[in-house]
């Protein structure tokens, strides 16, 4: 059986106290992580999965008022219903609620809250694996060597590591027979961690799916550590530079770094030939590995005719932060005999800083001639170099 046209609903049991994290000042599955509270990941991914019908969160009736602050709003939500003593207890109540409602779903994933970094490709797996075996458990091979041990921390015992694994959620079944088995382990006296140790213990089958590391449980303090870092994307260090040369032509002022400076010529440029604002953004199409400044704005393109050369710098930049990256510092230095370009740093700067979307300390402008040789020394132009250092998420 696939899982096509099967109705399916998660059951995410969020009524634990958490004692294991200690003293904390809201419940583990209320509190902040990066930004977003535990509880309010975990449902949304299964609210954003495709494959979920219904969501419906188990919570303690003394954290209703943290619930309603998560302000969650979805057609597929249902409204929560109240958890048990334990996590047994809490499950068995939301499984009655589906089997009381009118919709009671065909698969039932049974999820923890505490579990906020489960993917959608997880959940359709253990959906595809309940639909053809019945039920599935995503669970991780032991890799570590196995011990039992006494009472007293003396070993006794080395398993066979090969047949152990480490059981995750969601945990997904056909929706009556973990309700049947369930019912049936209330009144049993052993108390069942997890939902697959209840179908094994009522011979249900149960396939293991391969799990996820980074769905972890945050169960103590230290996990916390551990949510928040796999939130930080590893970012890397680039560096680019440019080049770019504009000869002189007849005309009253120059456009350099963004700022119009009098002069007795302007410089010649299918745009307004802003030779500083052309160098830094080709750096920072160079640190990208992203072309430049020619194949994104053709000199054949009419569009381009007299441009301000703001939009190439804005382009390029836009790109980066696309990108999930930043600008971190830029280096300009103009290379010329007239005009001097001294007292025109600090404006560069700013309008420079303003284009690029980045403080005034992160831009740096310089000058200097060449002694009076070669073309900027027969004053025939500008030549410009740059360089700029950026940081973007690693992708490969
Ligand atoms: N009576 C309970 C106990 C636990 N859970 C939920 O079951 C999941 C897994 O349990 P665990 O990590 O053990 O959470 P707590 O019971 O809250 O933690 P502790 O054992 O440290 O108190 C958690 O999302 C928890 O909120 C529940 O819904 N009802
Ligand atoms: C269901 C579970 O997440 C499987 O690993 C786990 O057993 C629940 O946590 P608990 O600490 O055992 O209640």
């Amino acid at each position: 059986m696939t899982r096509q046209n099967q109705k399916v609903a998660v059951i995410i049991v969020a009524a634990g106290a958490g004692r294991r994290m200690g003293e904390t000042s809201v419940p583990k599955q209320y509190h902040m992580l990066g930004g977003v509270p535990v509880l309010s990941r975990t449902i949304k991914t299964f609210l954003d999965a495709p494959t979920i019908d219904q969501v419906l969160p188990i919570i303690s009736a003394e954290h209703q008022h943290l619930f309603d602050a998560l302000n969650l709003q979805s057609a597929k939500l249902l409204s929560p219903t109240y958890g048990g003593a334990e996590r047994q207890a809490s499950v068995l109540n939301g499984l009655q609620t589906l089997a009381n409602s009118n919709h009671a779903p065909d698969i039932v994933l049974i999820h923890d809250a505490a579990r906020p970094f489960v993917s959608a490709n997880l959940i359709a797996a253990t959906i595809d694996a309940a639909a053809q075996f019945g039920g599935a458990l995503p669970a991780l091979q032991v890799t570590d060597t196995l011990k039992q041990a006494s009472a007293e921390q003396m070993v006794t015992h080395t398993p066979d590591r090969t047949t152990h694994y480490l059981a995750q959620t969601p945990q997904a079944f056909r929706f009556k027979d973990i309700l049947d088995a369930h019912q049936k382990a209330a009144t049993a006296d052993n108390l069942f961690t997890d939902d697959a140790s209840i179908a094994e213990w009522a011979d249900l089958p149960v396939k293991i799916v391969p799990g996820e590391p980074n769905n972890f449980k945050i169960t103590i303090a230290e996990d916390f550590k551990r949510a928040e870092m796999a939130l930080t994307t590893p970012m890397e260090t680039r560096v680019g530079t440019g080049f770019d040369v504009h000869a002189f032509e007849p005309g009253d002022h120059v456009t350099l770094g963004g700022i119009q400076i009098p002069h007795s010529a302007k410089l010649k440029g299918h745009s307004d030939a802003d030779v500083a604002l052309h160098t830094i953004t080709d750096a920072l199409y160079g640190a990208m590995a992203d072309g430049d400044i020619g194949q994104h704005f053709p000199p054949s393109e009419m569009e381009w005719h007299q441009a301000d050369s703001a939009i190439f710098l804005e382009h390029a930049v836009s790109r980066l932060q696309q990108r999930g990256g930043r600008l971190v510092h830029l280096d300009l230095t103009l290379i010329c005999e007239a005009p001097k370009i001294g007292p025109h740093c600090q404006p560069m700067r700013e309008r420079i800083a303003q284009i690029a979307d980045v403080s005034i300390s992160r831009v740096s402008v310089k000058a200097t001639t060449t002694e009076q040789l070669g073309f900027t020394g027969r004053k025939e132009g500008i030549a410009a170099q740059a360089a700029v250092t950026i940081e973007v998420p690693v992708k490969d």
